[in-house]
């Protein structure tokens, strides 16, 4: 097995995920660090790799891997000592898949038109339907939960370790409560009891909730959400 490097920053939650799968098969991988408040993502070798300016890439063994939910998926194919984070069997691999695009497609799309606006704006205030747009996704979330453990079916896949890394950080723009979300409540409460997730998920998470909460202070004069 070659050198694995994971160049990203791990403020981000795609670069998260990609530290909580390899964490989960057993798979080291050296940190890269790409800081993007810096633009390192947009030097002409960074884009010679990725076009598209995006963290998290994997290089393994002089290849690139760039998006994170092909990480994900690459790293369990490549070195995991089974199929159970990403099955084999085509209809479990497709109920994965479907969560990943759900993720990507839908999820980390509405979190991340909020998120955009502490960047962005000068004083960052929020779209009620961009709220509510976000709200409309936990309860798919729900919804996939009612019946499952997991998001995709009763093990843990890929699909887990990628939706939790997007979740953790949304709850800053909508709260999710147990009487409103009590799948989804008890589905992170599950994953924050993952020998790794602190490590991977857990810890990061709460520096990037801490610095997203002082941009919006040093730009607000306060950390509140608010919605207009
Ligand atoms: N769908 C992509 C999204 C990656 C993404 O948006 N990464 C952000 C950080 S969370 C980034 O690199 N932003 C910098 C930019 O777009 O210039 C993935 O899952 O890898």
């Amino acid at each position: 097995m070659g050198k694995l490097i994971l160049h990203g920053m791990k403020l981000s939650p795609c670069v998260r995920r990609t530290f909580a799968v390899a964490a989960a098969i057993g798979v080291e991988m050296e940190y890269k660090f790409v800081d993007l408040f810096k633009g390192e993502n947009r030097t002409p070798e960074f884009l010679e790799i990725n076009p598209v300016h995006t963290v998290p890439i994997l290089e393994d063994d002089g290849k690139y891997i760039i998006e994170s939910h092909a990480i994900l998926s690459y790293l369990v194919n490549r070195y995991g000592k089974d199929d159970s984070l990403y099955p084999k069997d085509p209809f479990q691999r497709a109920m994965v898949d479907q969560r990943l695009h759900f993720e990507t497609g839908i999820f980390y799309n509405r979190y991340g038109n909020l998120v955009i606006r502490i960047y962005m704006d000068d004083h960052p205030k929020f779209p009620q339907k961009d709220i509510n747009a976000l709200y409309e996704s936990y309860d798919y979330l729900e919804k996939f939960l009612s019946k499952q453990k997991y998001l995709a079916g009763d093990y843990l896949t890929i699909a887990d370790l990628c939706c939790i890394s997007s979740i953790t950080p949304a709850v800053l723009f909508a709260n999710i409560s147990e009487e409103r979300y009590p799948k989804i409540s008890d589905w992170m409460q599950r994953m924050s009891t993952l020998p790794y997730y602190e490590e991977t998920i857990g810890k990061d998470n709460a520096e990037y909730l801490e610095l997203l909460k002082g941009i919006l202070t040093q730009k607000n004069g306060s950390s509140n959400i608010e919605v207009y």
